[in-house]
């Protein structure tokens, strides 16, 4: 990242469907929070169309590529059904995410490593079609290197372990995760990947994932929609991005 230039905050309207699906519900409508979010100063928009829909529907990310101002970023599995939607589409940033059925959210990171060919044939009409390939990983060298190897432009490493940790008080265990984070994210950027990280970050666990100086960008969403059902979503944003930019000052 150049010197002056601030991170980015992409902010995750998920839950917001999560939250409308628990009813069936036409509300609350995810492109009403997300053109709150752009107003409250979100960099982009990210949507995971998950394989079950359980929360964001195909409808919505047709709404939310008409209706957005800021760029979306469109997480979903490396599955032929998502790449059809997403080539459909041509959202500016495309994040592939791995998937489990019954999992409650997103465990891990890809295994770049060990489907490294399956993977660089995926992403490669993605990136024709003018897609910003993002491969959401670990922190592992190999699977780093993979991503770099496979041709992806944006890796985005997986902060949720050292979420847990900070959530559980197992405080030698969230230290050593940052450590690891810092060291991936470093080799990434040597790698000439651009860096973004997210999952479970809080205002709490936020500030030293922010100054790490190689993060271009971050992801949140499933705190800023559970703070504002307390202070507004448009305040949590603005929490979020003032503790994001004192980590970077
Ligand atoms: C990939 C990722 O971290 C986000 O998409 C996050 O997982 C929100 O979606 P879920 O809560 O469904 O996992
Ligand atoms: N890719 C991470 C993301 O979009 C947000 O994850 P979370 O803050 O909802 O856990």
């Amino acid at each position: 990242m150049a010197s002056g230039e601030k991170l980015r905050l992409g902010v995750n309207i998920d839950h917001v469907a999560t939250v409308r699906n628990a009813r069936g519900s036409a509300y609350p409508d995810p492109l009403r929070a997300a053109k709150l979010a752009e107003a409250a100063g979100a960099d982009g928009i990210t949507a995971h169309l998950r394989e079950d829909r359980r929360h964001i529907s195909d409808a919505d990310i047709e709404r939310l590529v008409q209706g957005l101002e800021r760029p979306l970023n469109f997480e979903m599995a490396a599955t032929g059904e998502m790449q059809a939607i997403a080539l459909r589409h041509k959202p500016h940033a495309v994040c592939i995410v791995p998937e489990k059925r019954e999992e409650r959210t997103t465990e891990g990171g890809l295994d770049v490593a060990g489907d490294d060919n399956r993977l660089a044939d995926f992403i490669a009409p993605l990136s024709a079609a003018g897609c910003r390939v993002s491969l959401f990983i670990g922190h592992e060298p190999r699977q780093i290197e993979a991503a770099a190897r496979i041709g992806a432009a944006v890796v985005e490493l997986h902060t949720g372990a050292y979420c847990d940790f900070h959530a559980e008080g197992e405080t030698e265990k969230r230290d050593a995760e940052l450590e690891a984070l810092k060291a991936g994210a470093k080799l990434a950027q040597g790698l000439g990947l651009e860096v973004h990280a997210g999952h479970g970050l809080t205002f709490d666990t936020v500030a030293p994932i922010a100054a790490i100086p190689e993060l271009v960008e971050l992801n949140i969403g499933h705190f800023l929609i559970a703070e504002a059902i307390f202070d507004g979503l448009g305040p949590a944003i603005t929490r979020m991005r003032e503790l994001m930019d004192a980590a970077r000052a």
